[in-house]
């Protein structure tokens, strides 16, 4: 296994052990000496450190639970974070693997993962005394911005693509008093803008562009591995993702190599980290599968609208993640998301389209015999189902209507 490896080198321009660092140039800066998205080389960055905790160094509860593995000791918090690491039996028993866990994320405070990078990203936000919040958004991060925003008091502005976005999404950013800008065009136009004003210094940007976002989503990562443990005795042997702009692959794969980077896990145990793209909008599977770089899908269309994306921004990120873990990338169906959806539901657990993708991979990839049937494996689901409530009205059972009598009601009860 290559590329698990961390720089121990602390460099000057660190501020109390933490420093920003070029994924492509190794360029470094002061975290909080200015807003910075990218290098001067426009490369991504990560956020370093001089230590990396083991597990010893956790308590309390949630993301700030892994505070010694981030750059705040507290945040903006609703508080986020301790989501169920639920046990699906018919689930595991059908697709046929050893065991079956899902992480459902869904279970945040707005509803989907996005609040676990918020809670830290406005927390820099305030560090760097900027007075404007801003996002693109599928939905979601609005959704979590707006909230948070409204919870440190600070204006917020997001973009969305016009009709593209499922309704819970948008009533929250708008309950939450978010300025929407709907855009006449995808989710990939709306990040250009948001890019273009945070350049200009007119917002500052809370999309997983920001390093600091991916911190808090470490913590996903931080729960799964603590929580299998503690259940089974061991470390799952992968994770199985939905992946839109790739902010959590590239979370996790961070989380691997910090662990690593500690001694509190061994290179062989880190799970292979396999991502789940929809047909229609699948540039990192088509990377992964032809061993090319990634190439912007300008035309995207699937109805699980939080990964109706086609330049993933977190690409430099998580497509290295994907290949040093062993993992691998898979492109699902719409019809076999809203299968994985219905399977999920029966389960009692409910999910919106996008984080159904994770189980709809797994038994695709189960069937090609590629996951193997001995492996322990969690599926990420990222969003709830009240999220976009005319897909689950689709995908379940339609109301019957039935006369205004207690007969009656038994009669229809009684029918095939
Ligand atoms: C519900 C949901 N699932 C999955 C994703 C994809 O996550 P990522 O962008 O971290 O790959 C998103 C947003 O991008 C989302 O909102
Ligand atoms: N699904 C996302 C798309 C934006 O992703 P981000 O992680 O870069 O903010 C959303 O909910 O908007």
């Amino acid at each position: 296994m290559a590329n698990l490896q961390l720089s121990k080198h602390v460099p000057p321009e660190a501020a109390d052990g933490i420093w920003l660092e070029c994924i492509e140039t190794g360029e470094t800066y002061a975290p909080f000496d200015g807003v910075r998205y990218t290098s001067d080389a426009d490369g991504l960055l990560e956020v370093r450190y001089a230590e990396y905790p083991t597990f010893d160094a956790f308590s309390g509860s949630g993301v700030w639970r892994y505070a010694a593995a981030l750059p705040f000791d507290d945040g903006v918090s609703l508080p986020e974070g301790a989501t169920p690491l639920y046990y699906a039996p018919r689930l595991e028993n059908d697709i046929g693997v050893r065991t079956l866990r899902i992480k459902h994320e869904g279970m945040n405070p707005t509803g989907s993962f996005k609040d676990r990078g918020m809670t830290v990203g406005v927390r820099v936000a305030q560090e760097l005394g900027v007075e404007r919040l801003v996002c693109a958004s599928t939905g979601n991060t609005s959704a979590a911005l707006a909230a948070y925003g409204a919870r440190a008091g600070m204006e917020t502005l997001v973009l969305l693509p016009a009709g593209k976005v499922a309704a819970g999404k948008v009533a929250q950013a708008s309950l939450h008093g978010a300025r929407i800008l709907e855009v006449d065009g995808n989710f990939d136009d709306c990040l250009d803008i948001v890019r273009d004003l945070a350049d200009r210094g007119e917002a500052y940007l809370l999309n997983s562009l920001n390093p600091f976002r991916l911190e808090g989503q470490k913590t996903i990562g931080h729960e799964i591995l603590e929580r299998h443990y503690r259940d089974e005795g061991r470390f799952p042997d992968r994770i199985v993702l939905p992946v839109g702009n790739a902010g959590n692959t590239s979370a996790l794969y961070k989380t691997f190599r910090e662990l690593v980077a500690s001694g509190a896990l061994t290179p062989e145990e880190v799970p292979k980290l396999t991502g789940v793209q929809a047909e229609g909008a699948a540039p990192i599977v088509e990377a992964i599968e032809s061993d090319e770089p990634v190439r912007r899908w300008d035309e995207v269309e699937t109805k699980a609208t939080a990964i109706r994306i086609g330049n993933p921004v977190n690409a430099p990120k998580a497509v290295p993640g994907i290949r040093e873990t062993n993992g691998t990338a898979v492109a699902v169906s719409d019809r076999e998301i809203t299968q994985a959806q219905r399977d999920l539901a029966g389960e009692g657990i409910g999910v919106e389209p996008a984080s159904a993708a994770s189980v709809a991979g797994l038994r695709k990839l189960r069937k090609q015999d590629i996951v193997q049937s001995d492996e322990d494996v969690v599926c990420l689901t990222t969003g709830h189902l009240l999220k976009d409530p005319d897909a689950a009205a689709v995908a379940g059972n339609d109301p019957e209507p039935v006369p205004n009598d207690t007969d009656a009601v038994l009669a229809h009860v009684s029918e095939e």
